[in-house]
């Protein structure tokens, strides 16, 4: 199985950083390289540009492929998504000269518009009654309102920095996107495929999440359990804790990391002590 992933970029390490947690460590994936093989002798990684990753997967090059939500708009293919990776988030927005004539969508009536994502930009304005001329790009589209090429731009933003450098104002949202996991139709069902996304969404699971362990005597377990707002219930066992407590137990959850400082506390006050916090780094639900 081949699975696409950004050659550079915004999205090409933390795909990386992924995959690598997930298991599956991807061979000397320098940025020269095209084609690397994974630990599993069954999968091996392309590398390609953001933006030409939908027509590999949709061509069936790779079987799956990580990129923005953005690009698979753009290209237009339909590709099931299988994760949100939750990473490369940014939004796709009009925007337009912070004190100039366009403040509205309204106001593009007759007006041109440019961007790096011409096919998204037309179904935006599909749904608006207007119906501006669209100029492709392919960079540096913050310039072109302010040399006369266009009277308002469709672009990636996040922070929203590059906008107020280039003083332009966000005058509405075209599109939220992030990195998503995508299959091509026809190997969605594939055992591989379904193995990558358990493997990739066992990591995410884990994200925000700690694993605490603390024991606990026995006539006070009811207590201890009432504090924790675990996920499940917690695991119970037995120690043996030598003669005089005898009754002790171990006693193991997964809890949201917000919400550690301030169990710790109420666990203590129930009677838990040794109390170990760790991080968890996959979590197969
Ligand atoms: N500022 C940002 N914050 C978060 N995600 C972003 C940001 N800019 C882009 N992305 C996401 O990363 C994807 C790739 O953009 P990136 O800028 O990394 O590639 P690029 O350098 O433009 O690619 P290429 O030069 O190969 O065309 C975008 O389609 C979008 O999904
Ligand atoms: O709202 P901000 O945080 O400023 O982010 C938005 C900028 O980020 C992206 O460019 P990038 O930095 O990836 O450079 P690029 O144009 O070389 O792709 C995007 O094309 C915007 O220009
Ligand atoms: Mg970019």
């Amino acid at each position: 199985m081949r699975i696409a992933v950004p050659n550079k970029g915004r999205l090409h390490e933390p795909t990386l950083a992924l995959l690598e947690r997930a298991g599956l460590h991807v061979e000397d994936g320098s940025d020269r390289k095209l084609y690397a093989d994974t630990v599993d002798p069954d999968v091996q990684v392309l590398f390609a540009r953001a933006a030409d990753i939908p027509a590999y997967v949709a061509d069936g090059a790779a079987a799956v492929g990580v990129t923005g939500l953005d690009q698979v708009r753009e290209h237009g293919a339909d590709l099931p998504e299988l994760l949100d990776l939750e990473f490369g988030r940014c939004r796709l927005v009009l925007a337009a000269p912070e004190d100039g004539p366009v403040a509205s969508t309204a106001d593009l009536d007759g007006g041109t518009v440019a961007t790096e994502f011409p096919r998204v930009t037309r179904t935006f304005f599909r749904g608006t009654a207007v119906d501006p001329e669209i100029v492709e790009v392919s960079g540096a589209t913050e310039l072109t309102p302010h040399v006369d090429m266009a009277d308002a731009i469709v672009d990636i933003t996040s922070t929203g920095t590059t906008l107020r450098m280039n003083r332009l104002a966000e005058i509405e949202e075209v599109l939220a996107s992030s990195a998503r996991l995508f299959a091509d139709p026809d190997r969605v069902g594939d055992g591989k495929v379904q193995q990558l996304r358990t493997a990739l969404g066992s990591v995410l699971a884990a994200e925000g999440k700690r694993y605490l362990m603390m024991n606990v005597p026995g006539d006070r377990l009811s207590e201890v359990e009432s504090v924790i707002p675990g996920m499940g219930g917690p695991t119970v066992m037995e120690v043996d804790n030598g003669a005089d407590d005898g009754d002790a137990v171990a006693v193991h959850v997964v809890v949201d990391e917000r919400e550690v400082f301030e169990t710790i506390t109420r666990l203590k006050e129930a009677g838990a002590s040794d109390i170990l916090v760790t991080e968890i780094e996959r979590l197969v639900e």
